[in-house]
């Protein structure tokens, strides 16, 4: 403990740089966050004041000259933290028994974080050079001492195979170094693309999972307005962009101070006012503002209060959506549990395989169609008919302004995946060929399948109104000899009918579905596909005279895009409200066949959502 007795910053500077025992005695987590120059240094503010909000954690700050452009010193002190520049790492060098200040922050240390990480100082760290006092740091960071990495810079700069060699070398030299993978977003420069830091609430999330950390209790600290569970972050109002609800673990500098730090870069200042603690999250903060243009709930709705009225506050009468909380149970439980997984897009996800699986009744006329963010009812309805005729071409959907397969279906898409001599739009033999004409040999979505194949639909309303015990009431888009042909392999591969006897004397039989989705994007794709299949089984009924019982769907790796976890909590902070009812225009007499349903035979009533949000299709 005698080790550096000269190293004398003062009483201040004593407590913030310790020997390195201390980090064994006083039982708290030493984090050491550095930050280079990258506008994500804007972030670091939040980051660090989020920090704060653990119990047992320490934290002390590294910026290097450039950083400082987007953050002040004096704003994260403001925090309570001991903040260190390059002019401090010599500073208090007499003699050579005098500490040196990077050496003891590292011993200090129990973790380094540098979040954003510039592509100079990856270069840098890739080559060994010392330059300044975070260079040094990393020069003499053990190698076996966890180290997280959240790079961040413009698109071009990422992808250039030098960043890759640079990272790969700092992999290979560091055993303990995790890079956190920087996403797609509106960088500063205006550029779309990879480049952006992860954001920074993820960044916290994986420190907290790594080392286990508590929130402090809430009464802890007085000054403290807001809380910092995300639960919270989000009040009541659906108008609060979550960047005004940020959880603070103290009281934040006042907001000018941060924007301050923000307002030295050279871009607008304007781009950075007010709220959005990031130009580059501009996609994201415009959350649950303007209602999306191509979201218009235009089936049929009868009774139903204006769909474009935001709610403010839902009064207690209104009686809770227990079964939508089951889906925002399993959101939080994937953020809370998933596991940090790469994935075919390059976005990233949370993760968990197999979670319980979720039980929406269809009694009732109810159809599941959540209400914490409005649903594109129309896509959903006519993606269905789609698939029911047997189309499997994008482009009849994107003729109705529906582009939920435009991402698919692209000639840069299509090409990716190898199918050049494929039409635009062309997804290959997908649900609907497979539903319809399973086994045929497909050719191109223009062809005319008719009698080719086998007609699971039909085979299915066969059994239903002739066979309702029967245990293999199928139907399976999963054709592993088509997979290869596929733009993207089925998600909701396989479903099964139930036909259950009714409920009381006289009444009808009751038909269930349950539907096996090997894979589910939480955030877009599940709330579509609940509904989907609950229209489907719904139209089942009404076809054969059963009445609709249960949906239920079990899901396989079941995933957030790390890119929806904002917006995922700004829907979590909404009251789910009662489900709509659904009817059928025509009696199935008149409607015919089941191949005779259309769009405006579906009438959905007292569909009364919150806002639309808005999130990113990974493709
Ligand atoms: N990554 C990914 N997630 C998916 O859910 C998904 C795919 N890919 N590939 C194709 C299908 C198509 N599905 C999709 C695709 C996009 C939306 C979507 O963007 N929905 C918006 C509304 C879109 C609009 O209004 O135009 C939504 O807010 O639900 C929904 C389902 C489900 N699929
Ligand atoms: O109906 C659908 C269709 C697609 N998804 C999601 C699930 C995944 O996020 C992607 C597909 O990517 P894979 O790499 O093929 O799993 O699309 C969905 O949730 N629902």
């Amino acid at each position: 403990m005698t080790l550096h007795a000269k190293f004398s910053l003062g009483d201040e500077d004593k407590s913030a740089v310790k020997e390195s025992d201390a980090q064994r005695t006083d039982g708290k987590r030493h984090i050491l966050v550095a930050a280079t120059g990258s506008v994500a240094a804007i972030k670091l503010v939040l980051l660090v004041n989020d920090l704060l909000s653990y119990k047992d954690v320490e934290v002390q700050v590294v910026l290097t000259q450039a950083a400082r452009t987007f953050v002040k010193v004096d704003t994260l002190k403001a925090l309570g933290v001991r903040v260190w520049c390059d002019e401090d790492d010599w500073r208090n060098w007499t003699d050579k028994t005098s500490p040196i200040t990077h050496i003891e922050l590292r011993r200090w240390a129990h973790l380094l974080l540098i979040a954003p990480l510039s592509a100079n100082t990856l270069a840098k760290a890739a080559n060994g050079l010392c330059d300044n006092l975070l260079t040094c740091l990393i020069r003499a960071w053990s190698p076996n001492k966890p180290m997280l990495l959240a790079p961040a810079m413009n698109t071009v700069m990422w992808k250039n195979p030098i960043t890759e060699k640079h990272l790969t070398t700092v992999r290979e030299s560091y055993k303990q170094a995790e890079i956190i993978h920087p996403i797609e977003k509106v960088l500063a420069c205006g550029d779309i693309g990879m480049g952006g830091m992860c954001e920074w609430r993820e960044i916290v999330a994986r420190l907290v999972h790594r080392f286990d950390l508590q929130r402090k209790d809430e009464d802890e600290d007085n000054d403290n307005d807001n809380d910092n569970d995300f639960d919270d972050n989000s009040l009541v109002s659906p108008i609060n962009d979550v960047e005004v609800s940020l959880p603070s673990a103290r009281k934040l500098p006042k907001s000018d101070e941060v924007n301050d730090a923000a307002s030295t870069v050279s871009a607008p200042a304007a781009t950075y006012a007010p709220v959005s603690d990031s130009i580059e999250e501009a996609e994201t903060s415009t959350l649950a503002k303007a209602p999306n243009a191509t979201c218009e709930q235009d089936v049929q709705i009868e009774n139903g209060p204006a769909l474009k009225e935001e709610h403010t506050s839902i009064p207690d009468i209104v009686p809770s959506n227990k079964e939508e909380q089951q889906y925002l149970d399993l959101i939080k439980r994937i953020l809370e549990t998933g596991e940090l997984r790469n994935d075919r897009t390059g976005t990233g996800t949370r993760s968990i395989f197999a979670p319980p699986q979720l039980r929406f009744s269809l009694s009732n006329n109810t159809l599941p169609l959540l209400t914490t963010k409005k649903v594109f009812l129309r896509g959903v309805l006519q993606e269905l008919l789609w698939f029911l005729r047997g189309d499997t071409n994008a482009k009849h959907l994107t003729e109705k302004d529906i582009h939920i397969w435009d991402g698919n279906g692209s000639r840069e898409f299509l090409d990716k995946m190898g199918f050049f001599d494929r039409a635009e739009g062309d997804l290959g033999p997908v649900y609907g060929f497979q539903w319809r004409h399973f086994g045929a040999k497909y050719t191109d979505c223009n062809a005319d399948y008719t009698g080719q194949g086998v007609d699971q639909l039909a085979q299915v309303v066969h059994q239903l109104k002739n066979n309702p015990n029967d245990r293999r009431i199928i139907m399976s888009a999963w054709n592993p000899a088509a997979i290869p042909q596929m733009a993207l392999p089925p998600c909701h591969l396989l479903c099964q009918f139930y036909v259950s006897a009714p409920a009381q004397p006289g009444g009808r039989p009751r038909l269930s579905c349950m539907m096996y989705q090997r894979s589910a994007d939480m955030g877009l794709g599940v709330p579509f596909n609940i509904a989907s299949y609950s229209l489907l089984t719904h139209m089942l009924a009404h076809y054969c005279n059963y009445e609709a019982h249960e949906f239920i769907h079990v899901m396989g790796d079941c995933h957030i895009y790390i890119d929806h976890i904002e917006a995922l909590r700004t829907q979590l902070a909404r009251k789910p409200l009662p489900f709509p009812k659904i009817h059928f225009r025509r009696s199935p007499r008149e409607v015919g066949s089941i191949d005779g349903y259309e769009y405006d035979d579906f009438v959905v009533e007292g569909y009364n959502p919150w806002g639309p949000i808005k999130m990113k299709m990974s493709v």
